[in-house]
């Protein structure tokens, strides 16, 4: 049978494609004017570098996975591990740090069609800029100040955010930490002074690397590789920056080409949206977590502790008196955390609204990052697995609505108990959970959260003090500081 001529590709390179070209050009010249983006960076910032403390304090499995490769390897002006005597290369270094900064997902959290951690992305730029001041010092050079970090920080979380909204790479089994990789990329480009060409080669780089599956934060494979996912992002898209400034070229179509691109690939042919075009909106408007809860939890959780009062107050008890707890929830939370059946470890635990909830409740106060740990006396209460079991999640559709409504933005949850003797309680519902942006409570609970985290690790002595002395810094002088002075006082021994 005489087989059809098909044409020899053409094999033109083509010019890089848009999204290569907006992302770059955003990176490389956008000037940001919002006087409150520079407060919540460095807000932000500070959040990020107590989670990574608090991650130090509560996990062991975590500890185990930072330090040198080869043990005693000591980098010269290399990055110094905050909470640690560790000085590292960039790879290993922003490994660390961002597995460190999200171990624990207790770290600020943006919302969308995906949903992710911006704040993710602090591992790749801090550990790239503490080393480039350094070095700059050691040779008596002008070294890099906050600024840099701040303006690094406050595009990699809208370039992060503006994809989350419209486009979600859960659907097609992709981890979002795919993000943190582009984001990062391009962050760290600019930082290590590539050329905008050279810039968009790295990116394309990272969108060829693509993503790990999504597998590892649900049931039934959840587990420890969600704490490190980020770390692993942030490695890789340091080490495509570099790779490409030592002379690799990219794939300058490498979404759009057809069958072999990114979209034909792995994003079922279709392109992304991008809702608004790249500016400080992300930072200024972050979900940041208050209690250790996955985010679409934070108001059940919040709402468990109004019902465990209300027990209380009625002389009713948990374990005796409750029938069925029914939590009305939005869409993302029916994906993430709806889980009944064993819990195999603390990133299984963490991802388990039931859990979040029936633990709440038994211990009468807010759940923690500890009490989701193996060594945790929740972790096998006989009471908290009854309770689990009484639990069951239906999505509220209005509520998944009002989640995408960018005029309502809520994460709610509502729960309504009825009691063994048949009385259903009233429902308690948290449509804003604190954390939010639009609570008030949310900048003090975050001074008290990046308090409990630095104390956590470092004691109330003057180590700790003087870490906290940089939160009410005024921002100018917090702008001038160089980055390793800055990085300096997180060290530890
Ligand atoms: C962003 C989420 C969170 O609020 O913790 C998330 O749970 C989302 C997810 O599992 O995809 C996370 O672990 O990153």
């Amino acid at each position: 049978m005489a087989r059809k001529a098909v044409a020899a590709d053409d094999n033109v390179r083509r010019v890089y494609d848009q999204v290569l070209v907006d992302i770059t050009k955003y990176v490389y010249h956008y000037d940001v004017q919002s006087p409150r983006a520079w407060t919540c960076a460095k807000f932000a910032l500070l959040d990020a570098l107590g989670c990574a403390l608090e991650t130090l304090t509560e996990s062991e499995e975590a500890r185990a996975l930072i330090g040198p490769v080869i043990p005693g390897t000591t980098v010269p002006n290399g990055f110094r591990l905050p909470g640690t005597p560790y000085q590292l290369d960039i790879l290993k270094g922003s490994f660390d740090l961002g597995s460190l900064i999200g171990y624990l997902d207790h770290n600020d959290a943006y919302p969308g069609a995906e949903w992710g951690h911006p704040s993710d992305n602090i591992g790749a730029i801090l550990a790239v800029a503490d080393w480039l001041s350094r070095t700059a010092r050691a040779s008596g050079q002008v070294s890099l100040t906050m600024e840099k970090v701040l303006l690094g920080l406050i595009k990699a979380y809208e370039i992060q955010g503006c994809f989350q909204i419209r486009n979600a790479f859960d659907q097609v089994g992709l981890d979002h930490t795919l993000l943190v990789k582009i984001a990062s990329t391009a962050v760290v480009s600019w930082l290590l002074d590539l050329t905008e060409n050279q810039a968009m080669d790295a990116l394309s780089q990272a969108w060829m690397d693509s993503a790990p599956l999504r597998v590892f934060r649900q049931h039934p494979n959840t587990g420890p590789r969600k704490g490190w996912a980020a770390g692993d992002a942030c490695m890789r898209a340091v080490h495509l920056a570099w790779l490409t400034k030592k002379g690799q070229p990219g794939a300058s179509t490498v979404l759009t080409t057809p069958r072999w691109g990114f979209y034909a690939t792995l994003f079922n042919g279709r392109e992304f949206q991008l809702p608004r075009p790249f500016g400080s909106w992300v930072i200024e408007s972050v979900f940041f977590k208050i209690h250790a809860v996955e985010g679409h939890g934070a108001s059940a959780v919040e709402a468990a502790v109004e019902v465990g009062e209300e027990l209380r107050e009625s002389g009713l008890s948990v374990e005796r008196d409750i029938a069925h707890i029914h939590v009305r929830t939005q869409q993302a939370a029916m994906t993430i955390i709806n889980k009944q059946g064993p819990l195999h470890n603390a990133a299984d635990r963490d991802h388990c609204m039931q859990y979040m909830i029936a633990v709440v409740l038994m211990k009468g106060s807010m759940i923690e990052s500890a009490d989701y740990q193996d060594k945790s006396p929740w972790a096998k209460d006989p009471y908290v697995e009854a309770l689990r079991k009484k639990i069951d999640l239906v999505e509220d559709p209005q509520f998944t609505a009002d989640y995408h409504d960018k005029k309502k933005r809520s994460a709610s949850n509502g729960l309504t108990v009825t009691l063994n003797n048949g009385t259903k309680m009233d429902e308690v519902l948290c449509e804003y959970p604190v954390g939010h942006p639009w609570r008030k409570e949310t900048t003090s609970s975050v001074k008290g959260k990046l308090k409990k985290n630095i104390e956590g690790w470092y004691g109330k002595g003057g180590k700790a003090q003087n870490i906290l002395k940089l939160e009410p810094l005024r921002e100018e002088d917090f702008r001038k500081m160089q980055v390793c002075d800055f990085v300096d006082r997180f060290a530890g021994d």
